[in-house]
C-alpha cells in the first residue's frame, strides 16, 4: 500500500495569493477526487506534490520518505498529466512516447519497445500509434497523456482536470480507463466535475480559497446529509424570493422548469419534497458553509 502524507501545507505565491492554506490530508491506493472551483488551490497543490514547485510552509512525505528533501524519490515514480499538456510536437505518437520513455530514464531498448507498446494498447491507441499527437482529438490526447503518465511504472499518478472539453463517449472510456489504474497505485484527480468523482473515486475531498474544506468516502459524505435536503419546482420569477427565504443549495433547468434545492434541517414549507442527497448537494452545501476541517 502506498501512502502520500500531506501535512500542514501552505503556499503564498510571490505576488501575494496564498493558494494553500494549512492542508493536511492522507492518501492511500485508488483513487482519490479533489474537487474545488476554478482557483481554490488543486493545481497548486498537484503542482507542489509533483515537487514542480516548493511549498512555503509543511511537510510532504511518500511512503515515509521526506520529499520535500528527496524530490527524486517521488519524481521516479510519479506520472502526471498536467492541465496544458502545451505543443506536441509534429512526430508520431509512438516516436514520442519512445522519446518521453528516454527522458524518464528507460535506456534499454527491449523494455522501452515492450512498456511503449502495451500502454499503446492499453490507452487503446495502437491502431493510431503512427499519427502525430498535435492531429489527435482531445479525448485521444487525453488518453496519450495517461500513457506518458504510466511510462516507468509509477506508484503515484496525478491528473488534472482531465475531462474538461470530451464529449460524453470519450470521457467514458477516459473513466474506464484511469478506475483499471488505480488498483495498484494512487491516483489523484483533480476536478471541479463532480460526476468524476461520484463515477470514479473511493476518497474525496473539497476545496476551496486554498483550503481543504471537507474529505471523506463519497458515500458517507452523501449520508450525512440526509434528511437535509429539499427539492420544489418553482417559477423562475419567484428565484430570488426563495433563495432570500431558504438555502437554496443548486437551481437546475429541468424540461425549461427551475428546480431548486434547499439545505434544511426541517420541511421548508409546503411544496418541498425531502430528496436523497446527491455529489452535487455535498459539493454546494460545503461550499455554502464553508466550515475547513479541522485537525
Ligand atoms: N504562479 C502563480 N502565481 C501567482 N498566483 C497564482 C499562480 N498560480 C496560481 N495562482 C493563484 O492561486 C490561486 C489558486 O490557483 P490554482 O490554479 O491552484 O487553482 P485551481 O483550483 O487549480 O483552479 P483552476 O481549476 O482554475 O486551475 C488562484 O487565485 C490563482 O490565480
Amino acid at each position: 500500500m502506498n501512502e502520500l502524507k500531506i501535512t500542514n501545507l501552505s503556499k503564498t505565491y510571490p505576488n501575494g495569493v496564498k493558494a494553500l492554506d494549512d492542508i493536511s490530508l492522507t492518501i492511500t491506493n485508488g483513487m482519490f477526487g479533489l474537487l474545488g472551483p476554478n482557483g481554490a488551490g488543486k493545481s497548486s497543490l498537484m503542482r507542489t506534490i509533483a515537487t514542480l514547485q516548493e511549498p512555503s510552509k509543511g511537510s510532504l512525505s511518500f511512503n515515509g520518505t521526506d520529499i520535500l528533501k528527496e524530490p527524486q524519490i517521488i519524481r521516479a515514480q510519479l506520472g502526471y498529466l498536467p492541465q496544458e499538456f502545451g505543443v506536441y510536437p509534429k512526430i508520431s505518437a509512438y516516436k514520442l512516447l519512445d522519446h518521453i520513455a528516454i527522458l524518464k530514464g528507460i535506456l534499454n531498448n527491449k523494455d522501452r519497445k515492450e512498456q511503449v507498446e502495451a500502454l499503446l494498447i492499453q490507452t487503446n491507441l495502437y491502431a493510431q500509434r503512427k499519427k502525430s499527437v498535435s492531429n489527435f482529438s482531445g479525448g485521444m490526447r487525453q488518453r496519450f497523456g495517461i500513457a506518458q503518465a504510466l511510462l516507468g511504472d509509477p506508484k503515484l499518478v496525478i491528473v488534472d482536470e482531465p475531462t474538461a472539453g470530451l464529449d460524453p463517449e470519450e470521457r467514458n472510456r477516459f473513466h474506464n480507463l484511469l478506475s483499471d489504474i488505480a488498483t495498484n497505485m494512487i491516483v489523484i484527480l483533480s476536478t471541479h466535475i463532480v460526476e468524476d468523482v461520484r463515477d470514479l473515486c473511493t476518497h474525496m475531498a473539497i476545496m476551496g480559497d486554498g483550503q481543504l474544506l471537507t474529505q471523506g468516502i463519497p458515500s458517507q459524505l452523501m449520508d450525512e446529509l440526509k434528511g437535509n435536503i429539499w427539492h420544489r419546482t418553482i417559477n423562475k420569477k419567484d428565484l430570488p424570493a426563495f433563495q432570500k427565504a431558504f438555502k437554496v443549495i443548486a437551481t437546475r433547468l429541468f424540461s425549461g422548469k427551475t428546480q431548486i434545492r434547499v439545505l434544511s434541517d426541517h420541511c421548508p414549507e409546503r411544496g418541498f419534497e425531502m430528496v436523497d442527497p446527491d455529489l452535487e448537494d455535498v459539493y454546494f452545501t460545503t461550499l455554502i458553509n464553508r466550515q475547513p476541517v479541522t485537525h
